[in-house]
């Protein structure tokens, strides 16, 4: 067999980055190699060419990102410098190397004023500093590397990192009811799920020069709920496995003030991604299902 695919991803700790990690030890066709703080620093330009070559990729997985929401709204200059900035530097690298990027985006670029599930062609709308900051950056990855996947997803949990299902279940263990917004709806999405996703996106970009596996796909678990719905759900399989249990009161946005607006709709129509690179990622509930369990075990 010929060596595997080098996909280098940002960052060390996120998420994603540690969900391929697992995904890629179960396959041997490619392998992760992770960058992060201090040799690869989003908001330090200066590092950014170097550690990537470094690296010696044959893809870019564009993951690391500037995620505290509510942050952002003090912190513009960071968001941006991590979030836009930094990425496109990071394209620019993978232009000037010729390999492809898979760059991660986010469903806070819209406003949550459109009635059904968003579509890629949507018009854009970001209601804070973190979702514009997102939405610089897709605009910036795109004009620098053409031979780019802009991957949208939405509302990331897994057994790793900072997260809406681990804090609901750090919550329990102290109170016995929480109070969770049912105001907000959009689609819970295991990075499980989306390094699988990222893993057969990668291929398929190394595999061809199709102008229709490049370009923005929305990527996110199959159904939507609210963060309400989320919640009951995480608790109601965490109790059948001995877990931490908390009742939910179910409460609208202004009874649950924060620095940054949230959309209210933001649910992603995922149809382009499963057409033109096969990827159906499985409903929220059945993966919310499976990080409850490995982090109940
Ligand atoms: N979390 C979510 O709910 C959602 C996330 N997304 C997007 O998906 C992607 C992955 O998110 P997720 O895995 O949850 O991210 P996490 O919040 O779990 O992790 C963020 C990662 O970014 C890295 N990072 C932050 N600042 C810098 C910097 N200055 N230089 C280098 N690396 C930095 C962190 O590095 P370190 O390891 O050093 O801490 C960490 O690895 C992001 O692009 C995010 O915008 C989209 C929708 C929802
Ligand atoms: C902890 C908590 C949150 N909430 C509300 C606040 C907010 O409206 C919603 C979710 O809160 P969080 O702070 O976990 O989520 P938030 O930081 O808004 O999550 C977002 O992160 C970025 C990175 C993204 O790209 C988005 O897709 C989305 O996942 O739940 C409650 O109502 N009760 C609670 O106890
Ligand atoms: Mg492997």
């Amino acid at each position: 067999m010929s060596r595997p695919w080098r996909f280098v991803v940002t960052g060390l700790t996120g998420q994603v980055v540690q969900s391929l990690a697992v995904r890629s030890s179960q396959c041997e066709d490619v392998q992760i190699v992770a960058i992060g703080r201090p040799d690869f620093d989003l908001a330090n330009a200066e590092t950014i060419a170097r550690s990537i070559e470094t690296a010696r990729p044959d893809l870019i997985v564009s993951a690391a990102a500037y995620t505290a929401v509510d942050q952002a709204e003090s912190n513009e200059s960071d968001a941006f410098a991590v979030n836009a900035e930094g990425p496109a530097v990071v394209a620019r690298v993978a232009k000037t190397l010729d390999v492809p990027v898979v760059h991660l985006s986010t469903d806070y670029v819209f406003d949550g004023s459109k009635a059904g599930p968003y579509v890629e062609s949507d018009p854009v709308a970001p209601l804070g500093v973190y979702g514009r900051s997102k939405l610089l950056g897709e605009q910036l990855v795109a004009s620098s590397q053409e031979n780019h996947a802009i991957l949208r997803t939405a509302w990331v949990y897994s057994p790793f990192g900072k997260n809406f299902l681990r804090t609901m279940l750090r919550a329990a263990e102290t109170r016995p009811e929480l109070s969770v917004v049912d105001d907000q709806v959009g689609n819970p999405t295991s990075a499980l799920d989306i390094a699988d996703a990222i893993l057969t996106v990668g291929r398929n970009l190394l595999g061809s020069n199709d102008l229709a596996l490049r370009g923005i796909f929305h990527l996110t678990g199959r159904g939507a709920a609210t963060w309400a719905e989320f919640a009951e759900e995480i608790f109601r399989v965490s109790k059948t496995l001995g877990g931490p249990f908390a009742k939910i009161n179910r409460i609208s946005t202004h009874e649950y003030p924060t620095p940054a607006q949230r959309p209210a709709n933001s649910q992603l129509s995922c149809e382009h991604i499963a057409e033109h690179h096969g990827v159906v990622l499985p409903n929220w509930k059945i993966s919310t299902g499976d990080v409850v369990g490995r982090l109940t075990r």
